[in-house]
């Protein structure tokens, strides 16, 4: 099999004496989609915010296409990586927040072709071309000069996808991203994504509550416990046929609350 493009190595994270995850073995391979489900506080969020480089790990490596994440190596050994480092890494993964983290200044075009041009330096025809295109994907071309309190919380945050597409990560990481939104929103968000699922060869991990549409687009299917994959398999496997008594518990609880 080839090198996953997401890899955890017995990853531990701690806040204080309190312990997140526990020795963690993680992977994603290219072009899967992975949804992490669980009850709160079992770690889903602390993963993503781990490769979304918001979070260090306390020990354990975290691999991006094959290179270390928070890692660099110094001959045959691992160091703590500089910030040079990090900020390479992070051009690899396209984050989708559950407040959407557009910035409010500037119109929705702009918030498409900041980082392009400053991070990536495209010239500003080509962020523009780029920034035009997705936002026909997302459905948005006549918003493109307005700023984001004019939008609805379901356009901002299909403007959030497509300004997270605008850097062509290689992995599409999504924190609870319909988790803000009034429930009439969430179809619109979430069409977006199963598009962008059906549609393309990218790689997406995503944490969610929304459990019929994991079932619907995931690949695999991980069940979080305590700071471990407790169970884990493809959708059929994991809503269909649980084999762990905790994975039964809690999809009864919200299929119940559903
Ligand atoms: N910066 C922090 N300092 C201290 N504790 C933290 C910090 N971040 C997270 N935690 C704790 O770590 C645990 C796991 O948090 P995490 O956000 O990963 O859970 P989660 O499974 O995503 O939960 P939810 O579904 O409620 O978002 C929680 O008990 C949380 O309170």
């Amino acid at each position: 099999m080839s090198e996953p493009i997401i890899r955890f190595d017995k990853v531990e994270k701690s806040f204080g004496a309190f312990n997140v995850l526990k020795d963690l073995d993680f992977e994603v391979a290219k072009g899967e989609k992975v949804t992490i489900i669980g009850p709160s506080g079992s770690g889903k969020s602390t993963v993503l915010r781990i490769l979304m480089t918001l979070e260090d790990v306390t020990s354990g490596v975290v691999y991006v296409g094959g290179q270390p994440l928070w890692h660099e190596k110094k001959g045959e050994r691992l160091v703590p990586a500089s910030e040079a480092h990090l900020r390479k890494m992070r051009t690899q993964l396209g984050m989708v927040f559950q407040s959407f983290n557009l910035f409010p200044h500037m119109t929705v075009l702009r918030n498409l072709t900041e980082a392009p041009r400053v991070v990536l330096g495209l010239s500003k025809v080509a962020a523009k071309e780029r920034a035009d295109e997705l936002l026909e994907l997302v459905g948005l071309t006549e918003h493109a000069h307005k700023f984001p309190n004019q939008l609805s919380g379901g356009q901002q945050q299909r403007v959030g996808i497509a300004r997270a597409l605008a850097m062509r990560p290689k992995v599409m990481l999504f924190d609870e991203p319909t988790s803000a939104l009034d429930p009439e929103l969430v179809g619109e968000v979430l069409n977006v994504i199963r598009h962008l699922a059906e549609a393309h060869d990218l790689t997406m991990l995503m944490v969610t509550h929304e459990m019929r549409f994991a079932r619907e687009i995931s690949d695999r299917v991980c069940f979080f416990d305590q700071g471990r994959i407790r169970e884990q398999g493809t959708p059929d496997e994991i809503f269909g046929n649980p084999k762990e008594k905790r994975t039964q518990q809690f999809l009864r609880a919200v299929t119940e609350a559903d």
